[in-house]
C-alpha cells in the first residue's frame, strides 16, 4: 500500500542526499515534489498543507544538525513530520473491571466480521481470555460468520438468534461473557452500505449501555478519503478511539493511513494485511515512516521472521543482510522460512532501499517455486559463490530444476541487484540510519 509513496519519497531523498547545501532551491524542490507524492497518494490535502508548512516552518534558520549533511537534515525533519501526522502508537487501552469490551464499527462489507475474529485471535496469542459477541439483529449471517471464525480459534462467541431487539441481545450476550471470565469481549455490530441515521442512533443506545473502552472504526483502506469521510460521521454520532485499516496489502495508495489521525484525531490502531486470520498487526507509525522514506523496516522483517524461525537464525539472517553477506544459500534458507508469510514482496519491501525498487524486483509467487528449485538445482559451492556459475553450469542447472537458462538468469540478475542494493547501503551507511531511529535492534 506504501508502494507509490515509498518510490516518490525515496526519489526526494537520494536528490537530498546528495544536496551540499541547504539552498532555497534545493528545499523548494524537496517540497515541491512531496507536494506532489502526497497528493498522488490520495492524502487529505489539509494534511499535505499541515505537513508542507510544519516542515518549511522547521527549515527557517534550522541549522545543520550535528553528524548529518545537509540533505539528511532535511530528511529528518521530514521523518520527523512524517511521524508528527501518523501520531504516537498507541495501544489499547484495558477497562478497570474486566472483560474489557472493544467495539467494532464501520460500514457492510469493510471487513468488520472478519477483524473481529483477527483482533480476538491476536490478544488470545497475548495470552488473554477472549471471547465475541455479536449485536446485528438484521443479518444472522454475520452472526453465524463471526461464530464460525471463534469456533476455528477455539473462542466462545456470544450470539442469540431468537432475539430481535439489538438493545436487548447487547445486554444478553454482555451478561454472558460477563459470567465467562473474559479479559477482552470482542463486540461486532450490524453494518450497513450506507450512514444511516437509525443505525446510528442503535449504535449510541449500545455504548451507552455498554460502555466499551474502544470503539474502534474498520476502514477500508481500498476506499481512501471516501472511509475517512464515513468514519468522521461515525465519530461526530458515535465518538471513536481509534481506527483499524484493512486491506492494506491491496493496492490502496496509502493516503488513508497518512491521513487518519490529523482529520479524526484518533490514531490507526492496527492494520488488516490479509484475508487469512493472521494478517493482522499493530500499527507501526515509525516503522511505517521508515518505509515509506525508503529506509525499510527491518524490526517487522525480523518479527515476522521469528514468528517462523527462532531469533538467533533471524537476528544472524538480518546481521548477515545488513553486512552485504547474503549469499544464494541464505536466499533458499529465506525462501523456505517465509513460505508461511505470505508473497515475497511483502517481505522484500522492509528490506532498506528495496523498497523503493520492488517494481524491478517483482517476484511473483509462482517464481517463488520456481527461484527455489533453481537455487535447489545448484552445488552449495554455487550458492556461495554464484560467479562460477558459467554456461555450462547455467543448462545443468536448468535442467535439473525444469527450467529454462533464461530462468536461472533471471533469479541471478535478482540475486545480484539485492547484493549490490546492500553493498551500497553499507558503503554510503544507509544501513546505519542517518540519526536516531527508534526501535532498531542494531
Ligand atoms: N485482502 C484483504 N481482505 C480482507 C481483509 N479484511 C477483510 N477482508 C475481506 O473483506 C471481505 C469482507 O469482510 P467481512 O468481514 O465479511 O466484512 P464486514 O464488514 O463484516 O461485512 P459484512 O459481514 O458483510 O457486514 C471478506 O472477503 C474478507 O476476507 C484484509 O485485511 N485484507
Amino acid at each position: 500500500m506504501f508502494e507509490l509513496l515509498t518510490e516518490k519519497f525515496s526519489n526526494v531523498v537520494e536528490k537530498l542526499k546528495r544536496a551540499k547545501k541547504l539552498d532555497e532551491k534545493t528545499v523548494d524542490e524537496a517540497l515541491k515534489d512531496i507536494r506532489r507524492a502526497l497528493i498522488e497518494a490520495d492524502v487529505n490535502i489539509e494534511v499535505v498543507q499541515k505537513f508542507l508548512n510544519d516542515i518549511k516552518q522547521k527549515l527557517v534558520g534550522q541549522e545543520v544538525i550535528k553528524g548529518l549533511n545537509a540533505g539528511e537534515t532535511v530528511i529528518k525533519l521530514i521523518y520527523d513530520e512524517l511521524l508528527n501526522i501518523l501520531g504516537k502508537e498507541e495501544p489499547l487501552k484495558k477497562a478497570e473491571k474486566t472483560p474489557t469490551i472493544i467495539m467494532l464499527v464501520g460500514l457492510q462489507g469493510t471487513g468488520k466480521t472478519t477483524t473481529a475474529g483477527k483482533l480476538a485471535n491476536y490478544l488470545k496469542s497475548k495470552g488473554f481470555a477472549v471471547g465475541v459477541a455479536s449485536t446485528d439483529v438484521r443479518r444472522p449471517a454475520a452472526a453465524k460468520q463471526l461464530c464460525t471464525l471463534a469456533e476455528s480459534i477455539n473462542l466462545p462467541c456470544f450470539v442469540d438468534e431468537e432475539e430481535k431487539d439489538a438493545i436487548k441481545l447487547t445486554e444478553k450476550v454482555i451478561e454472558k461473557a460477563k459470567n465467562a471470565g473474559l479479559s477482552y469481549l470482542i463486540l461486532d455490530t450490524a453494518g450497513r452500505l450506507h450512514i444511516d441515521q437509525e443505525l446510528m442512533d442503535e449504535l449510541v443506545e449500545i455504548k451507552n449501555k455498554v460502555h466499551p473502552t474502544e470503539i474502534l472504526y474498520v476502514a477500508d483502506a481500498m476506499q481512501g478519503q471516501d472511509a475517512i469521510n464515513t468514519a468522521k460521521e461515525y465519530h461526530e454520532k458515535v465518538g471513536l478511539t481509534g481506527v483499524i485499516l484493512t486491506k492494506v496489502d491491496g493496492d490502496a495508495k496509502g493516503g488513508i493511513a497518512l491521513s487518519v489521525r490529523q482529520v479524526l484525531g484518533v490514531p490507526i490502531k492496527f492494520v488488516g494485511v490479509g484475508e487469512k486470520i493472521n494478517d493482522f498487526e499493530p500499527f507501526h507509525p515509525d516503522r511505517i515512516a521508515q518505509r515509506i522514506l525508503g529506509l525499510g523496516d527491518i524490526q517487522s522483517l525480523i518479527e515476522k521472521m521469528q514468528a517462523a524461525i527462532d531469533e538467533d537464525k533471524a537476528e544472524k539472517m538480518a546481521k548477515r543482510m545488513m553486512n552485504a553477506e547474503f549469499t544464494l544459500e541464505d536466499l533458499k534458507e529465506q525462501l523456505q522460512m517465509i513460505k508461511n508469510l505470505g508473497p515475497l514482496e511483502n517481505i522484500l519491501k522492509m528490506i532498506p532501499g528495496i523498497g523503493s525498487k520492488i517494481k524491478d524486483l517483482k517476484v511473483d509467487n509462482k517464481q517463488f517455486v520456481k527461484i527455489e528449485a533453481i537455487i535447489n538445482s545448484m552445488t552449495p559451492e554455487e550458492r556461495q559463490n554464484p560467479h562460477i556459475i558459467n554456461g555450462s553450469r547455467k543448462k545443468r542447472i536448468a535442467r535439473g530444476s525444469g527450467t529454462t537458462i533464461m530462468d536461472v538468469n533471471k533469479v541471478l540478475k535478482q540475486y545480484k541487484e539485492m547484493k549490490k542494493l546492500m553493498k551500497k547501503m553499507k558503503k554510503s551507511g544507509k544501513m546505519k540510519l542517518p540519526f536516531n531511529m527508534p526501535n532498531l535492534p542494531f
